[in-house]
């Protein structure tokens, strides 16, 4: 089985030109010029009408609430939503019912979402048992059944005890160690930033330093115990900067920023709304123009969309019971093309490194993020010109609990194909 993509604009030599793209038995086979006329006719030809055709984007940091949350989220709406979004492979978190923190489990997992995903699933084990307790999980063992990368997401480790040893476990594995960093004794029950707007507000608040003491805390164990340690949506300006210093340093650290740190800051929270409720929550303007900055200066490694799909009921109300989380992952191409290629804050290749490239790089998916002769067939369609209303009634996601909703963007996704089938398409959604 063949197909022929014509009229392709990819990303070469820092520009984009037209080519064609045969696929052939799921994998790329050709990229140029009249392919035609060297490989004869093809089964199949999508007219790419000289739009963008990006390598499928990855996101590490996704939430597909299944098993246990399925009102939210399942496998199967959360891919969808995926390849809606221009995603061809998710890491998906451990923050699910049971737990993935055996290796039965972890392989229960990953046989699921071969069976269910419409994109490719990168599985992540949980640290420790349960997620929250102080017991490691076997690294070696969840990593044979099919683990890409350990993670507690939703907590932080607690002890520097357990963070060390975990880490020790994690390097000698060879698994990436992706923290959620939060430090539960500098908790205070918080639903936003601290700071003037929460006062003005009433509304409890989250201190900066109960993020960035644990990264300072962690680059010191990542040090000394030699793993790959992956800060998740890094959000304060004095994470950054231990995460900079720790770089220049020689520590193998990386992080990655969510769309919605990146766009908004709690001087955005105008009124007691659950929709702008997250954890880590949106911080002041100076720390966002410090994730910026870190976003343009290389600081910051990707781009992760902590896509957190709540139901509507659990995302109404007051931010004091709201669910902490928002979706992301259909909106996170348009939004940063919009926000920082059509600004020329970047150029589109850099997005495409912040969003697919590098985070396949940086955790070993070796098939993802590459649109090069030989690589599985996982491609997005982008129309670049197309402006449009972020639209709820369009989302595949279970999840309407995004506050982009009604935002103008630019960057359609047309069509994304995973190893050459169509994933999402206006053709199948006609
Ligand atoms: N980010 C959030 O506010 N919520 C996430 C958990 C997490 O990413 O820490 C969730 O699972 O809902
Ligand atoms: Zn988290
Ligand atoms: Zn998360």
């Amino acid at each position: 089985m063949t197909t022929l993509i014509k009229n392709a604009q990819i990303w070469q030599d820092d520009r984009l030109q037209t080519n064609d793209i045969l696929i052939a038995d799921g994998r790329i086979k050709a990229i140029g010029q009249q392919l035609h006329d060297q490989f004869g006719p093809a089964d199949h030809v999508i007219c790419a009408d000289q739009h963008f055709v990006s390598p499928g984007l990855v996101d590490v940091h996704v939430h597909l609430r299944d098993p246990g949350q399925t009102e939210k989220e399942t496998i199967a709406t959360g891919t969808l939503a995926a390849a809606h979004g221009g995603f061809t492979t998710v890491g998906a978190m451990p923050n699910v019912d049971p737990v993935p923190d055996t290796p039965e489990r972890v392989a229960t997992m990953v046989q699921r979402n071969q069976q269910e995903a419409h994109v490719h699933v990168a599985q992540y084990a949980s640290i420790t048992t349960g997620r929250t307790s102080e017991q490691l999980v076997d690294f070696a063992g969840v990593k044979a059944a099919g683990a890409f990368a350990v993670s507690n997401d939703g907590s932080g480790v607690q002890t520097a005890g357990t963070m060390f040893a975990a880490m020790q476990g994690a390097a000698q594995a060879g698994l990436p160690l992706a923290a959620h960093v939060e430090d539960d004794s500098l908790y205070q029950h918080g639903v936003m930033n601290a700071g003037p707007v929460a006062e003005r507000l009433g509304l409890p608040g989250i201190n900066n330093v109960s993020e960035a003491a644990q990264v300072a805390r962690d680059v010191m164990l990542a040090e000394a115990s030699g793993v790959h340690y992956h800060v998740c949506h890094v959000s304060t300006a004095e994470s950054l900067r231990v995460i900079r210093a720790a770089k220049q340093a020689g520590i193998n650290v990386t992080c990655e920023v969510s769309p919605h740190h990146l766009l908004l800051s709690d001087t955005d929270i105008t009124m007691d709304n659950p929709m702008l409720k997250m954890n880590p929550p949106l911080r002041s303007p100076q720390d966002r123009a410090a994730l910026i900055a870190g976003l343009l200066d290389g600081t910051i490694d990707i781009i992760a969309t902590d896509h957190a799909p709540h139901t509507d009921a659990e995302k109404t109300g007051s931010m004091k019971t709201a669910a902490f989380g928002i979706t992301g992952i259909e909106t996170a191409f348009a939004t940063m093309y919009t926000a920082f290629v059509k600004t020329r804050l970047l150029t589109l290749g850099r997005l495409i490194e912040l969003m697919s490239t590098r985070p396949a790089e940086l955790f070993g998916l070796k098939d993802a993020g590459k649109l090069v002769v030989g690589a599985p067939a996982d491609l997005t369609i982008i129309d670049l010109d197309h402006e449009y209303k972020i639209d709820a009634t369009s989302m595949l996601s279970k999840g309407h609990n995004s506050p982009f909703i009604g935002w103008p963007v630019y960057g359609n996704v047309l069509m994304t194909l995973v190893d050459g089938q169509m994933a999402y398409g206006k053709e199948q959604q006609a």
